[in-house]
């Protein structure tokens, strides 16, 4: 899949939020979307689902079974979990019996009869991943996919990622808190100033600058550099 010279904005006259962007998706990769608050990162997956369209340029190469897991899910609905789910499940044509795996691989299976208003964000959470995994999507796009799980479903999270990739599913992922980090062939798109930049240890225009920081504050700047952008590297993980 490709972006070509993409630019977008959300109204008329409102600067661009993203501008002159070329990028290609590799096949069965998975490649982490970063970049400050407001940046631009849910726009440009947005973009990559196919929710919202380019201004300028095109999107070529999408494939038909797209997944998408929205940064907040939008509990404002009246519906159960249960329900809420098999409705998705007929909008893309697959089986009901599909949820049920995936209720009790994100660990929800007792929250199948709860309206969705009731639900934790992190429960929500987990139903909007549900509903991205359920039609057994060729691209998935995940924002901010750890916000509020709990430990070992964020735990279980990066594996599963994995697993859709070795299956050959193109993964996206915009990740503050940088839980994929670990895994291996992460492609990083870095999004600052209304543009789209592959980052990579190598890349010609970034370098590694060493900070010393007291133990009981590396968590606060660590997450601190992070919001605004940076790529950091924790030796001891
Ligand atoms: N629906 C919308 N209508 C108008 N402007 C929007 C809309 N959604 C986002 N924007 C604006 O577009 C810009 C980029 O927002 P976006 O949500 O893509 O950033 P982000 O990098 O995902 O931010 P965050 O890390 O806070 O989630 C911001 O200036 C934001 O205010």
């Amino acid at each position: 899949m490709r972006l070509e010279n993409v630019a977008f904005r959300y109204r008329r006259r409102d600067p661009w939020v993203l501008k002159d962007v070329t990028l290609s998706l590799t096949p069965g990769g998975i490649t982490e979307v970063t970049g400050r608050n407001g940046a631009g990162k849910s726009t440009l997956l947005r973009l990559i689902a196919g929710l919202r369209h380019p201004h300028r340029g095109t999107i070529e190469g999408r494939p038909r079974r797209v997944g998408y897991a929205p940064e907040r899910f939008p509990v404002d609905q009246p519906f159960t979990v249960g329900s809420y789910l098999r409705h998705m499940a007929a909008i893309r044509r697959v089986p009901s019996r599909a949820i049920g795996p995936w209720a009790e691989r994100l660990a929800f299976q007792h929250l199948l009869d709860v309206r969705l208003p009731e639900l934790s964000k992190g429960s929500a959470q987990k139903v909007g991943l549900a509903q991205a995994l359920l039609a057994d999507p060729a691209l998935l796009i995940l924002d901010e996919p750890f916000a509020g799980l709990d430990a070992t479903t964020r735990d279980a999270l990066p594996a599963l990622i994995t697993e859709l990739t070795t299956r050959g599913t193109t993964v996206v992922v915009s990740d503050h808190q940088r839980c994929i980090e670990a895994l291996p062939d992460v492609t990083r798109l870095h999004v600052a100033d209304a543009t789209v930049t592959p980052l990579t240890p190598t890349s010609p225009n970034t370098r590694v600058l060493e900070v010393i920081v007291r133990e009981d504050e590396i968590d606060t700047v660590e997450t601190k550099l992070r919001a605004d952008g940076y790529d950091v590297r924790r030796p001891d993980r």
